[in-house]
């Protein structure tokens, strides 16, 4: 199966571009690489494994010529400055959302103000096993708004690889504050300790080694519950409800829990995406929206952010 759209508004240049942006887009909204190619009327992508059964993608090349596929309104422009999509559903109108691209990205990035500390811990877990694991700079940078605006004095984080997003945190804490950073593998637990070190908040940072489960639980039975700000979830997938559950209890109301991951590649929404985790994540996802211990905010950041705050 393939998509062909006509090109014959485009100039070379734009349709060689527009070919780029429709392999990356398709890449993007379905896991998978598209191959295309432009003639002279039409850019032509085939994807190398079509998912999209439901719900699919119509394209735009310019806003004046549209092109509707499978009578979705879900669209991507491949205009020069930005591409942007719209609800599938007619109910919210024609509104356009703005669409990251490669280069909207990199002038996101370009203006996230990235500690130097947290750029060499970056540059050093680049090269990791694992390195695209850690939230993004972006991300990191909300999560440290959140804990500023929020004032927290007390916060948990589980999950922590090599220590990005806990060391956005420990820098933004105030000398008083306090981190419990909860990870289950000693060797990137390391790297973290040596970049807390280099940035002078070790003491601000409460290490617990091991399952993090164990960790919280550990936390609750020394009395602690409700006496946590902001907690950050960001471990194994299968178990965000159950982390969940527990750091419910350990922050007090009005505090802030926030949960990385709950876009997942944008799996979530792919009704033939069935492995376990993302069935896991979808039900998490589709239970907090009914959970009226919270209020909450799903943010397309990174992999997708949602920010409850206990009620
Ligand atoms: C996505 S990474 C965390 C990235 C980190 N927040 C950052 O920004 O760099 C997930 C981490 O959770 C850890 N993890 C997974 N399951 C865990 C568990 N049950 N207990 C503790 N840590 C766990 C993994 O070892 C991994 O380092």
């Amino acid at each position: 199966m393939s998509l062909m759209l006509h090109h014959v508004s485009m100039l070379p240049h734009e349709a060689v571009s527009c070919k780029l942006r429709l392999a990356g887009a398709l890449a993007r909204s379905h896991s998978f690489s598209a191959s295309c190619s432009v003639t002279n009327r039409a850019i032509h992508c085939t994807p190398k494994r079509w998912s999209c059964s439901g719900s699919c993608i119509g394209v735009s090349i310019s806003s004046s010529s549209r092109c509707n596929y499978q009578g979705k309104r879900l669209v991507r422009s491949c205009s020069t400055t930005s591409d942007f999509v719209i609800a599938g559903d007619g109910s919210y109108g024609n509104k356009q959302v703005v669409s990251l691209t490669p280069r909207l990205y990199d002038y996101v990035l370009k203006n996230v103000r990235e500690p130097e500390i947290l750029r060499q811990l970056r540059e050093e877990t680049a090269s990791m096993r694992g390195s695209q694991m850690q939230v993004s700079p972006d991300q990191a940078q909300l999560l440290a708004m959140l804990v500023q605006t929020l004032g927290a004095e007390r916060c948990i984080e589980v999950g922590v690889y090599t220590g990005y997003s806990s060391l956005a945190i420990a820098l933004i804490l105030q000398e008083s504050g306090r981190l419990v950073a909860c990870e289950r593998d000693a060797k990137s637990l390391d790297i973290a300790k040596k970049y807390y070190h280099l940035a002078g908040v070790s003491h601000k940072v409460d290490v617990r080694l091991g399952l993090a489960v164990d960790s919280l639980e550990s936390l609750i039975l020394n009395g602690e519950s409700g006496s946590y700000d902001f907690a950050f979830i960001d471990a194994e997938k299968r178990m965000t409800e159950k982390y969940f559950e527990l750091l419910l209890q350990l922050v007090r109301v009005g505090g802030l829990i926030v949960i990385d991951n709950v876009l997942w590649h944008g799996k979530v929404a792919d009704p033939l995406v069935n492995d376990p985790k993302t069935i896991s994540i979808r039900n998490f996802n589709r239970k907090l929206m009914e959970d009226k211990r919270v209020s909450i905010s799903m943010v397309s950041i990174g992999d997708g952010m949602t920010i409850c705050r206990k009620r």
